[in-house]
């Protein structure tokens, strides 16, 4: 679909800067997205594999790759904080803090082209009003509780280095990096220098800011994104036209995380899936959850819209099964089909209820306030309540049980 294809000024100053840094851009452009912010489009018809972008090491900041003028690592090195609770993203949070609280001016092109802090009061559910955080759908809840508990760590360990009235710029910066960062392998003699712990950091914490790049909108199949000790490359993962939007991937994430890593969801999302641990492990007891974290299945309990997932299914026949037949089960799989047709019963009879529960949560959102907090909560609401009934549908709940209505 043709895109708006709007720019004003300060995206071509950025675009402009973003080159004076080395980075190369190929038919593509920044241009206002209704309902994305800024996204990329194409400039003109683009074919598969042309590459669109690349973004030299030396344009980034990430801690060991930043421009020596950007002196991150002065930041990083002298920290009086123990090691462990040296996070990437806190460091670069306090460093994009830092150098704004210092009146910097290098970073200011880029910095203009950023979301607004009032943009993330809408957007992003860590910093909505807690009677909308509690509408969220359970795996939503589930999420932001462990961001809110990591931005807290965050803030525990850089607080001493950032002046106290700019704890909201701390805040700010910090979702700054939490949706505008990619994933970075680090690379090259400045890696040996960095502190163990930011070697051997986590996955989730190699990030690193990618100027230009971080004008691209998530899709769930997008351009490729290649990570070399040269640069990060965007390559053209099939034609456009000319005027279309042309999206990278995050990664393979639902729409729960989405909308708490980044704000929004995806109408059309393969990825897309719920959980059932709100429903399921409440009808465990102490002895059952015992039994499930032995042999690893507590928790985690996918629901989609196609199959049931295992984890789900051993965990439902833990529920009401005697343990050794459980066991037996878990050692050959083997069942009656009146046995599964029990357990169809006890899944379908869970699934319907939350389904009733949904209705009701939806009922009462739409007599709300038409706001954009209220409007993603019933979309995310409508998205799951269709995984359930699509899920219910495929299941042949309906042929275990003639008597009810499965839609
Ligand atoms: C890396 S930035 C992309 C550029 C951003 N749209 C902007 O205006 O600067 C990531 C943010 O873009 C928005 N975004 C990305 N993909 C989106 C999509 N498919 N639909 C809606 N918003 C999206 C979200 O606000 C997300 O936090």
């Amino acid at each position: 679909m043709a895109q708006d294809t709007d720019t004003d000024k300060k995206h071509e100053d950025f675009t402009s800067w973003a080159k004076d840094q080395g980075v190369l851009i190929n038919g593509i452009r920044p241009s206002k997205i209704p309902g994305r912010g800024i996204g990329i489009v194409a400039d003109r018809a683009l074919k598969e594999g042309e590459q669109l972008a690349f973004v030299p090491a030396k344009a980034l900041i990430a801690i060991d790759t930043a421009p020596t003028w950007l002196k991150i690592n002065e930041l990083v090195k002298p920290l009086d904080v123990p090691e462990k609770d040296v996070t990437v993203h806190g460091a670069l949070a306090a460093y994009l803090t830092v150098r704004a609280e210092e009146g910097d001016e290098r970073l200011e092109l880029w910095r203009a082209v950023w979301p607004s802090f009032e943009d993330f009061r809408e957007s992003m559910p860590m910093m909505w009003a807690p009677e909308y955080q509690e509408l969220l759908t359970p795996p939503a809840k589930d999420l932001l509780q462990a961001q809110a508990e990591k931005y807290q760590k965050d803030w525990q360990t850089w607080q001493p280095m950032i002046p106290s009235e700019a704890e909201e710029s701390f805040q700010y910066h910090w979702l700054i990096v939490n949706t505008r960062t990619f994933f970075w392998k680090h690379h090259g003699s400045g890696a040996k220098k960095l502190s163990k712990k930011i070697r051997r950091t986590c996955n989730d914490d190699r990030m690193v800011l990618c100027p230009f790049v971080d004008y691209f909108n998530h899709s769930d199949e997008g351009c490729t994104v290649s990570n070399t000790p040269k640069g990060f490359a965007i390559t053209c993962n099939r034609t456009y036209e000319a005027g279309e939007e042309v999206y990278v991937s995050y990664g393979q994430h639902d729409n729960d995380f989405l909308l708490i890593e980044y704000g929004f969801v995806l109408d059309e999302n393969k990825w897309d899936k719920t959980k059932l641990d709100s429903r399921i492990l409440p009808t465990l007891d102490k002895r059952m959850r015992r039994d499930l974290e032995e042999n690893s299945f507590l928790g985690d309990y996918i629901l989609d819209a196609k199959e049931i997932d295992y984890r789900t299914q051993v965990a439902i026949r833990r529920s009401f099964w005697p343990v050794a037949r459980w066991r037996q089960y878990l050692a050959t799989e083997d069942e009656t089909e009146v046995e599964l047709a029990y357990v169809k019963a006890r899944l379908w009879v869970l699934l319907t209820k939350y389904a009733d529960e949904i209705s009701e949560m939806l009922a009462n959102l739409n007599k709300r306030k038409p706001t954009a907090q209220r409007n993603i909560l019933v979309k995310r609401w409508e998205q799951t309540a269709e995984m359930l009934r699509v899920h219910i549908v495929r299941n042949s709940y309906r042929g275990a049980f003639p008597n009810h209505q499965t839609t």
